[in-house]
């Protein structure tokens, strides 16, 4: 591989937006592409792929380098030249790669890959507390999984096609898939490729979705003509796939607490064909006082460290602090235990996260199920990446008698 000037400077560039500016991985690669209209499909897979690895390997590389907390221009151009070398990418004779120490970072790549929270690039405290609530086992396969990059999985959007209609109409745009057992409506892409541009995709017939995210809203079980709360709904993933499986009938109320959200959440339900979808935003208690005892059915997709979807969002191993988890714990039960009040009874609640923290997952389930005698216990499932091949969850349906 040949490194190309204006494709590394532009990596360069996103991550000191993203190490010293605090801006987000994702929205950083999305203005990066945007950069130069003549880069073709290759160049934008170097700038997305080499940010993200970057981000992904930070404290590996740094330590490797030698850089504690400091992340100049310097400093990032070192960074970047470990990248090139553990890839053994011959390096060029740019000034800003000059005299890179190529024998030690291999050498040194070697010592710290018997450490864990190096070779696998956590920070130490997020490391002992996923040791403390996993184990040691689990947690060195499941933080390994989670260093991967992850696949491109559709979800077909019913209200527009079928799978199978999907899986062809996209060959006919060079887009193989596959059919992904266990999840109904799931396609998986067999290359990666920016399917957003793909006309099916303008016309709503597919959502990008990883798989084990697609079963909430089918563990929800909602039938058509149903009263549905979807109340942490954000910009609708979940909703747009409830929508679906309610075949637009009945009522679909998605709420949050982020107006902006929900607008762009309103875009996508246009897009999708979704029409039984209102929303609203959580800006007092009344909103959710007047849903008291309503709903067939809740949904409580709640906030989460994001730890079981690192694959997608690497830089949350850099912006999750010890606080930040404890706060958002007491966001979870409080949440729980208001907007449990909008099922009514014999109606039924999923509550689901994006994390693979017992604390956050089966924890809140159990103290709630406590205090809470008019709910039962269902069943529930708890995803890891390293098992399940996507992305970690956890979700719990209870009844209310
Ligand atoms: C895991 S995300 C939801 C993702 C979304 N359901 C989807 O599938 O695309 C959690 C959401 O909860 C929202 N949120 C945070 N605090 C909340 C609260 N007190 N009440 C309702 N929503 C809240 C956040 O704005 C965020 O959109």
């Amino acid at each position: 591989m040949r490194l190309h000037r204006n494709l590394v400077f532009s990596v360069i560039d996103g991550l000191n937006l993203i190490f010293n500016e605090g801006e987000y991985a994702d929205k950083v690669v999305q203005k990066l592409l945007k950069r130069d209209a003549r880069w073709g499909s290759r160049d934008r897979k170097f700038v997305a792929e080499t940010t993200y690895d970057i981000v992904r390997w930070k404290r590996l590389y740094a330590e490797i380098a030698d850089i504690n907390e400091n992340y100049s221009r310097e400093n990032l151009w070192r960074i970047f030249a470990v990248w090139a070398t553990l890839r053994g990418i011959e390096l060029p004779d740019w000034s800003q790669l000059e005299g890179t120490p190529t024998r030690r970072i291999k050498g040194r790549f070697d010592e710290f890959s018997k450490i864990r929270k190096i070779k696998e690039s956590i920070p130490d405290w997020l490391d002992e507390l996923c040791v403390a609530e996993l184990g040691e086992k689990v947690w060195s396969k499941e933080i390994n999984a989670l260093n991967k990059q992850a696949e491109v999985i559709l979800r077909t959007n019913t209200l527009r096609t079928t799978k199978e209609k999907l899986q062809a109409l996209l060959a006919t745009f060079d887009n193989e898939t596959e059919f992904v057992k266990g999840h109904p409506v799931a396609l998986r892409l067999k290359e990666r490729a920016n399917i957003f541009r793909n006309d099916a995709f303008k016309n709503g017939l597919f959502e990008v979705q990883d798989a084990n995210s697609q079963l909430v809203s089918e563990f929800l079980d909602v039938k058509p003509g149903m009263k549905v709360v979807d109340a942490c709904a954000g910009a609708g993933g979940k909703s747009l796939h409830l929508a679906a499986l309610m075949e637009n009938k009945g009522n679909l109320i998605s709420l949050d607490i982020y107006e902006a959200k929900l607008r762009e959440l309103k875009r996508r339900a246009r897009r999708n064909g979704a029409h039984n979808i209102e929303t609203r935003v959580i800006d007092s208690t009344k909103v959710i006082k007047k849903l008291y005892d309503m709903a067939d059915r809740v949904l409580i997709d709640a906030p989460c460290s994001g730890l079981g979807v690192l694959r997608r969002n690497p830089d949350a191993k850099w912006k999750i602090q010890p606080g930040f988890l404890d706060k958002v714990r007491k966001t979870q039960q409080d949440i729980l235990q208001r907007y449990s009040k909008m099922v009514k009874p014999g109606g039924k609640l999923v509550y689901a996260t994006c994390s693979i923290l017992p604390s956050e997952n089966q924890e809140q389930v159990k103290k709630f199920l406590e205090t809470n005698e008019d709910f039962t216990f269902v069943e529930d499932k708890k995803l890891l990446a390293s098992t399940s091949g996507f992305d970690g969850f956890y979700m719990a349906l209870l009844e209310r008698k």
